[in-house]
């Protein structure tokens, strides 16, 4: 049984999202080095060396995760789990829901831990996810964005030749004829959905709501028709690229938990969104050579239901919808 929300805790500082003026503002990551294929980097590619710190819940942690494997790094690149209520001491281990126990390289029960060893100065937020490195004892970086990229190439030498960036059907995740394109998208997907979602559900005055509310559903609008006007599978052909990734871990949490937590309900995926539901549900259902039914793997819908209650301090879950994510042929 849950227990009700202590309403003291509900002030603690982890949990004031918003700045004064009732709109929250993402502080961009501190640690922003890259692992290179280059033996003599500061960071080279190496198997058993690099460890990944994500909880379940986390959308930006999730795009790791789907990379690492798509990519088939589960050999390469060690899984660290916490879980994925947000403590007034962050991110903890505790055992519970998929997280593990303790720390399986320090033994350390919370992430600020890890941050303080890379940096006992830190004066940040504890984020996840965060790409460690266990020989240097640093953390690499602990940006979403730039940890999907160094998957993508900088540890091809270690993986049979199919999984390598050259052998991708589309020329890469990121492919070169496409780059362009998909940082245009990158884009105003990220300001006004992956991170809209959270300036929606995180804003503490109605015009800071408004604000962020009504242009992320003018964006999936322009998402909606982007896929109509193409008749592609994915958002840029028929195979998967990065744009595709980072749009999933935002949707696939859009019904179960925006729409109510974070008050984005104006529109619902299921009901209103014909091609972009579409899109998400082959994502997630479809085992075919480009989803390596690794989407449907990495995806925990309790973990979005429960976490983003939480995170707003209110326990109580909502009951619905009925089906987390709706069958592919109905
Ligand atoms: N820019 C980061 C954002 C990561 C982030 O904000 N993660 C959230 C979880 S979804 C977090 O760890 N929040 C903890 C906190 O802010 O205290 C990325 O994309 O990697």
């Amino acid at each position: 049984m849950t227990q009700p929300v202590d309403q003291g805790e509900k002030k603690h500082p982890i949990y004031k999202m918003a700045d004064d003026d009732g709109q929250f503002r993402r502080k961009a990551s501190s640690f922003r080095s890259f692992v290179s294929p280059d033996p003599t980097a500061e960071f080279p590619a190496e198997k058993d060396r690099y460890a990944l710190y994500i909880n379940w819940g986390c959308p930006w942690a999730h795009r790791t995760n789907i990379v690492r494997s798509l990519k088939g790094l589960e050999a390469i690149i060690q899984l660290v789990v916490m879980d994925f209520t947000l403590t007034p001491e962050g991110w903890i281990f505790n055992g519970n829901d998929g997280s593990m126990d303790k720390d399986p390289l320090y033994g350390f029960t919370k992430l600020s831990e890890l941050y303080y060893k890379a940096n006992p100065d830190y004066e940040g937020r504890f984020t996840v996810p965060v790409l460690w490195d266990k020989k240097k004892e640093t953390i690499v970086n602990n940006e979403s964005s730039e940890i999907i990229r160094m998957f993508y190439t900088a540890f091809d030498h270690l993986l049979p030749e199919s999984r390598r960036e050259a052998s991708h059907p589309a020329g890469g995740y990121f492919p070169e004829n496409l780059r362009q394109e998909i940082e245009e998208m990158n884009e105003w997907v990220y300001d006004k959905i992956n991170n809209g979602v959270y300036k929606t559900g995180f804003a503490t005055t109605q015009e800071a709501y408004l604000s962020n509310v009504i242009p992320l559903f003018e964006s999936l609008d322009r998402l909606e028709k982007h896929l109509e006007d193409r008749q592609t599978k994915y958002l840029f052909g028929n195979h998967i690229t990065e744009a595709d990734i980072r749009l999933y871990t935002t949707l696939i949490r859009f019904d179960v938990a925006y729409y109510t937590i974070f008050k984005c309900n104006y529109k619902m995926i299921r009901y209103d969104y014909p091609h972009l539901h579409r899109w998400l549900r082959v994502l997630y259902w479809e085992e075919n050579d480009d989803t390596k039914g690794v989407f449907m793997k990495t995806t925990y819908f309790e973990s979005y239901k429960n976490g983003y209650s939480r995170a707003l301090r209110n326990n109580i879950v909502p009951y619905g919808p009925e089906f987390d994510i709706m069958p592919l042929r109905k």
